[in-house]
């Protein structure tokens, strides 16, 4: 059963199989039991996969196709809608994308078969797929420039969890275990497409509550299907290992989520093998923590609104190939911890910086390159073409291409990074993989079909005995060609024709003026009478027939010899799949580093120093998305601006409060300082003219309210939360961004809270913050703080209208224009005039009412409650025995009671 994430109507189950059923109609409800409700059942007539009863139903509205009847089942219409199979994978993406599953039901034998084993007998038909969000592996299914994660999710008895995923359109297949407060910002990481967990895991609702809906299919299965035992046997048995060690160690819940995961790819293949790596134990520890709510907010891999364009990524990405795009978007998604790791990224981007020419050089032939990995996944898995044999060989060659091209630059001083990617891409010291690329250069024509089974794909020379049977059948064409003059030489029929069509084979036509002529020869004829129809008159010969029984056996044999080398290739490719898909990721690291130069150098993006020190220095920092937004609309450009803070509050402060008008840039400079932290760190330069920044092991947002409406959440509920889960974990070496936090609510709770929160970031979490806000009483605060500081963004007043200047200035906004910007914003004179005289009137009580809050530090301002004594009333409470209580005694214990209330000061 998937969890449904769209408007679909839940599925009803499948009608039990009546004692009068049709054959055909008991074997469908047969399968279509199999198949699950939830599972809409492509069964297989023909040229079509038809839908019956419910699915019919579902995949007729999902579709916008006809839905129509065939036949009765138990006096009742049974509802139909079909579509063809050349054209079902369009059909299959559109149910996938609106987050159906489909069983593919196909038939597995002949009609001819079927009727040797009975006359009456049905064809005989099996599930040979199950089609779900995360097991898909047709170009035509797949977003080819972003991953495709199947998720598998595990608890252990403290609460713990493990996470396998694996892609398996490229074989990636990593397990890892965290604590449940990375859970959430690591499965937003990966944005899976589909999420598989046990049904108890299923039934916890504040998790599943929390897991991502959008987009993606949660899967629950039998518990069983998680147990570690049998999870531990099938991770040995699929890769072929006596132990587990030599992979890492595993943990007994990452080894029950991988079993899991590899049964659930088992039974979705229905036994087709999945060409997956052995499982990566990747550490979350090593990579920068940022929660749903911050990744979201911050917009890195799409926006608010789920689009890709407008996103940090969109903006960056300069890829050229699908590989290439689907890394960068991992080290995105995934910032690094590690300085050395950190600069080896670095290093290869400034690399491309520095060789112009060589950037060319390179990213030209990337261009042409196909996806291999997807193309070794999709051949091992028996979907694969002649196309997918040749992606590897053109994928392999270019990879020689790249080596010479680097070769002609011998002084390149080539950082590690780009060396590995080039000793992978080598085939110098690669016997089998060059020997492989080879032969398909010398087996595979140029151009060749998608399918195999069209045959044609093998280039003369390569097997004597294809060589063979295709000059047989082609010597036979050019006999049957010459025919054509002999005969109607012989009949005497100028008009005659030889023709061919599947039915008849080769045949002679003439018009139906000429039929008495041909019909009429007697006894001796060679013309040997097959059709008659009102276009003309159709004739064999012996001799004809006999070249087109050779043609068609030579046609047959030679398609089954082309057919048995493609699967030797098939073969050798799934033999040599870990070295194949080594050289795809080779060619992406070259993509990434290469296209983020390209990005560096088109935007003036600088190399940051990165190490692990408490600081975080930036001059002339911009906002990527803003800088090229303003840019498209051709308006005035960015101003930059500089940020400096410092965990240690020695060289810089630890937090800095920002103030300015609405509409000045305040949120602007609060993401552009978090997203010049994640591009640093994910390895990439950053927009900015100097920037030296320490490690930051968590970023954490807090921009712009914004209801949670699917989960039951206000906005200020939706705020509170998220500033709680900043304030329980944000540590000295986090980086914080808050925006506006208490706004939602009534101006002194707001003030309140807000006041709160920066004194409890600058005490106890002592993280690295910036924080805006327009409550300009908070800016007093920094005097009483000593690692605080305030800074403002400036506007200015000219002709009685609001300029936004959008620079950065130490010290506090004197005040905050939002009438002026009401007004900019075409609120109506009178309106703006009124709330003008409003505001006066406010500002005069208000000076005379404040008072000095920046008095009261964070913990004496509000005491911690004091557990109050048990007075005498509760004591007397306490010890009285109800059920032994005479009424007289009662009354006297009620007159006691009241005497001690009356000596008890309350
Ligand atoms: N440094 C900058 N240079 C040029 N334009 C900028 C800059 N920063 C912001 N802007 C422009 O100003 C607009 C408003 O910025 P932003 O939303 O950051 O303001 P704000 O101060 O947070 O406003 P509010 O308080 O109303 O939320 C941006 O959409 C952008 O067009």
């Amino acid at each position: 059963m998937t969890r449904d994430t769209t408007s679909k109507t839940a599925p009803k189950m499948a009608p039990k199989v009546p004692a009068k059923a049709t054959p055909m109609m008991a074997q469908f409800l047969g399968i279509k039991e199999q198949a699950g409700p939830e599972a809409l059942l492509f069964y297989r007539m023909g040229d079509f996969y038809e839908l019956f009863f419910d699915d019919a139903v579902r995949a007729a509205a999902a579709l916008d196709i006809a839905l129509t009847k065939r036949g009765k089942h138990d006096g009742q219409d049974i509802p139909m809608c079909g579509v063809p199979v050349h054209a079902s994978e369009t059909y299959l993406q559109r149910l996938i994308k609106k987050g159906f599953r489909v069983a593919v039901c196909e038939q597995t034998e002949s009609p001819a078969e079927a009727k040797k084993r009975g006359y009456k007998s049905v064809v005989r038909r099996e599930i040979v797929r199950l089609v779900t969000p995360g097991t898909l592996t047709e170009d035509s299914l797949l977003d080819a420039r972003g991953s495709n994660y199947i998720l598998s999710l595990a608890r252990t008895n403290v609460g713990d969890y493990a996470l396998a995923w694996a892609d398996i359109s490229t074989g990636h297949f990593n397990v890892c275990d965290l604590g449940e407060d990375r859970l959430l910002g690591e499965i937003a990481a990966l944005s899976p497409r589909e999420i598989i967990l046990s049904e108890a895991l299923f039934q916890i609702t504040e998790l599943t509550a929390q897991l991502p809906v959008s987009g993606t299919a949660l899967t629950p299965l039998p518990a069983t299907k998680f147990d570690a035992k049998s999870g531990e046997r099938r991770i040995k048995a699929r890769f072929d290992v006596g132990s587990l060690d030599g992979f890492g160690a595993f943990s007994k819940a990452e080894i029950s989520a991988a079993g899991g995961l590899l049964d659930y790819l088992e039974l979705t293949q229905a036994g087709g093998v999945v060409q997956l790596s052995p499982p990566q134990k990747r550490a979350t520890s090593g990579f920068m923590a940022i929660d749903p709510a911050t990744r979201a907010s911050l917009e890195i891999d799409r926006t608010q609104q789920g689009r890709k364009t407008g996103s940090l990524l969109s903006v960056i990405d300069r890829t050229v190939t699908g590989p290439g795009a689907r890394l960068l978007a991992d080290y995105m998604a995934r910032p690094l911890l590690d300085v050395e790791a950190i600069n080896r990224r670095l290093d290869s981007v400034e690399f491309f910086t520095r060789e112009p020419a060589l950037q060319n050089a390179v990213r030209e032939p990337l261009k042409s390159l196909s996806d291999m990995a997807r193309a070794v996944s999709r051949l091992a898995l028996g979907r694969g073409g002649p196309r997918d044999i040749k992606a590897v060989q053109t994928g392999l060659s270019l990879g020689e291409t790249l080596c010479a091209v680097m070769g002609r630059y011998p002084n390149l001083d080539i950082p590690p990074l780009i060396n590995g990617a080039l000793s992978q891409l080598s085939l110098a010291d690669k016997g089998a993989l060059a020997s492989l690329c080879s032969d398909i250069g010398k087996a595979f024509k140029a151009d060749v079909p998608m399918m195999a089974r069209d045959g044609g794909f093998i280039k003369d020379g390569w097997h004597k005995g294809l060589d063979g049977l295709k000059t047989m059948r082609d010597d036979s064409r050019r006999i049957v060609a010459g025919l054509q003059a002999s005969y109607a030489k012989t009949a005497d029929v100028p008009s005659l024709k030889i023709k061919h069509n599947n039915v008849l084979g080769y045949f002679i036509e003439v018009t139906p003026k000429h039929a008495d002529t041909m019909l009429g020869k007697g006894a001796d004829s060679p013309f040997i009478h097959r059709q008659t129809l009102v276009s003309g008159v159709r004739f064999t010969t012996t001799e004809l027939a006999d070249l087109d029984a050779q043609i068609s056996g030579a046609g047959d044999k030679a398609l089954a010899l082309e057919l048995e080398i493609f699967n030797d290739f098939v073969a050798r490719v799934a033999a040599l799949s870990e070295p194949i898909r080594a050289s795809a990721h080779a060619f992406a690291v070259l993509d990434v580093a290469s296209g983020l130069a390209v990005w560096a150098q088109d935007f003036g993006a600088n190399r940051p120093i990165v190490d692990n020190s408490a600081g975080y220095d930036v001059s002339g920092g911009r906002h990527p998305v803003v800088q090229a937004a303003l840019k498209n609309a051709g308006d005035a450009g960015f101003t930059p601006n500089d940020c400096a803070l410092d965990a240690g509050g020695t060289d810089a402060p630890r937090l800095t409060l920002i103030t300015g008008p609405n509409m000045a840039g305040k949120s602007t400079y609060l993401r552009q300082n978090a997203l010049i932290f994640i591009l640093a760190q994910a390895g990439s330069f950053v927009p900015a003219d100097k920037a030296h920044i320490g490690i930051a092991d968590s970023v954490f947002s807090r921009v712009g309210a914004s209801d949670d409406l699917s989960k039951g959440r206000s906005t200020f509920m939706t705020e509170m939360i998220e500033t709680a889960a900043i304030l329980n974990q944000a540590g000295p070496r986090s980086f914080i961004i808050l925006d506006e936090i208490g706004r939602g609510t009534a101006t002194f709770d707001g003030l309140s809270i807000a006041w709160a929160t920066v004194e409890h970031l600058h005490a106890v979490n002592g993280s690295r913050a910036l924080f805006a806000t327009h409550y300009h009483e908070l800016t007093d605060l920094v005097d009483n703080l000593d690692h605080a500081s305030n800074a403002s963004l400036r506007a200015k007043e000219w002709n009685g209208d609001l300029v936004f200047l959008h620079d950065v200035r130490p010290g506090a906004a004197d005040k905050s224009y939002g009438v002026q910007v009401a007004k900019l914003a075409g609120l109506p004179a009178q309106a703006v005039a009124r709330a003008r005289d409003v505001l006066d009137r406010l500002e005069a009580d208000h000076d005379k009412a404040s008072d000095n809050l920046g008095g009261l530090p964070l913990f004496t301002a509000t005491p911690p409650p004091v557990k109050a004594e048990p007075s005498d009333i509760d004591k007397a409470v306490a010890t009285l025995d109800v059920d032994n209580l005479s009424p007289r005694d009662a009354l006297e214990f009620l007159y006691d009671l009241k005497t001690k209330q009356n000596g008890t000061p309350h």
